[in-house]
């Protein structure tokens, strides 16, 4: 049993935005672990043709929608409303989470969840709440190569600047988030920058996201008429935003890597170590001979890297399966770097008969 609902008109939807690696599914998934007596359900969507945070959340126990092959800003705004519809409809739901993918913008989302764009706001459903998430570290890192802080408002030609710029402009609750890993002064500074930008939203600081659930559902924050009046709004309205592909405007592009051959555990630390800069963001899992039964994770975000046993494959057939975000990514260079870390038959390490079969 839920609690009491406190929304009047539907449930209410919380929908999650924030640049790739930012904690989006950090997020997701402490609600789903804390959902504070409500009954939650989450629409999810990922930039790679295989949708691993949908996986992710799904392996915590989640109730989860994936919405794949796309971001839900753009191609998949009709999958979005029938979506959240069909859950509102079917379920005995106290709250709807969105999670959208990385370079999804939020309005067109928002707009999509009210209706403004198309005069049919998808029936037993309200949108609560818009909250962005925001990589601390990442924000500081993007606007100053000298490691100062952001003078002036950011430059709009860099790469998935705008996003991470409608991320802050249009949302209710904010959360700067990975304050772990930027100093005290620069958190003050980085807050203070972010509020000229978005002088409404709740900021929370936070490390893992840990925020309270009450803080990000069914808060009742989002007002569509302040909402219209922001930045983002009125160049939406201008017609800024032709609804093309998101990854194409933002030239981002995701590469997924499969094998059912283990990699040597060396070979791909040192890959990990030293990999092509063009990767923004990586994630999935991994199957390595140090470890042969355990499913490996493998996270990165910028200079957050994180790698490690997350279960195991069980009855599952062992293989890699990893998604590369980036811009401009080098695919061939990559696939065979990766190729090199495999085990080969002359590594000792690797005495497993018969030997795996690849799967290509
Ligand atoms: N150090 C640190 N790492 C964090 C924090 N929050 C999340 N991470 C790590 O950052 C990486 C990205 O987090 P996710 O929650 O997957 O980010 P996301 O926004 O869902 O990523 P996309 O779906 O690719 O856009 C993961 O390795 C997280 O464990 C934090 O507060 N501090």
């Amino acid at each position: 049993m839920g609690r009491e609902p406190t929304h009047q008109d539907g449930v209410p939807i919380t929908v999650i935005c924030g640049p790739l690696g930012a904690g989006k599914t950090t997020l997701v998934n402490r609600l789903l672990d804390a959902p504070a007596g409500r009954t939650l359900a989450v629409v999810v969507n990922d930039m790679g043709q295989v949708n691993v945070d949908a996986e992710r959340i799904a392996n915590e126990g989640g109730d989860v929608v994936d919405l794949s092959n796309g971001c839900v800003c753009c191609r998949l705004q009709d999958d979005l409303r029938e979506q959240v519809q069909s859950l509102a409809e079917t379920r005995e739901l106290d709250a709807i989470v969105v999670e959208a993918s990385g370079i999804s913008e939020p309005v067109p989302i928002a707009q999509t969840l009210t209706g403004a764009t198309t005069d049919e706001p998808p029936a037993g459903v309200a949108l609560d709440t818009t909250v962005s998430v925001i990589d601390a570290y990442g924000f500081w890192k993007a606007f100053d190569e000298d490691e100062h802080l952001p003078a002036s408002a950011p430059d709009p030609a860099r790469p998935l600047t705008d996003v991470l710029v409608d991320a802050i402009e249009f949302c209710d609750v904010l959360l700067l988030n990975k304050c772990d890993m930027v100093p005290d002064e620069v958190r003050d500074d980085l807050e203070s920058v972010i509020r000229t930008l978005q002088p409404r939203a709740t900021i929370h600081r936070t490390t893992y996201c840990d925020v309270e659930t009450d803080a990000v559902v069914d808060t009742g924050l989002f007002d569509y008429e302040v909402g219209r009046r922001q930045q983002g709004w009125k160049r939406a309205l201008a017609g800024e935003h032709d609804h093309e592909s998101a990854a194409e405007t933002h030239g981002v592009e995701s590469i997924v890597y499969e094998r059912a051959r283990p990699f040597h555990p060396e070979r791909l630390d040192a890959w990990l170590d030293d990999w092509d800069g063009a990767i923004v963001r990586a994630k999935g899992f991994a199957w390595v001979t140090s470890r042969p039964d355990e499913v490996i994770g493998v996270s990165q975000a910028g200079p957050s890297v994180q790698a490690g046993p997350i279960g195991e494959w069980g009855d599952d057939d062992p293989a890699t399966r990893l998604v590369f975000i980036g811009t401009d990514l080098d695919e061939e260079r990559i696939r065979s770097e990766l190729d090199a870390c495999l085990v080969s038959g002359a590594d000792d390490e690797w005495t497993r008969d018969p030997f795996p079969r690849e799967a290509d």
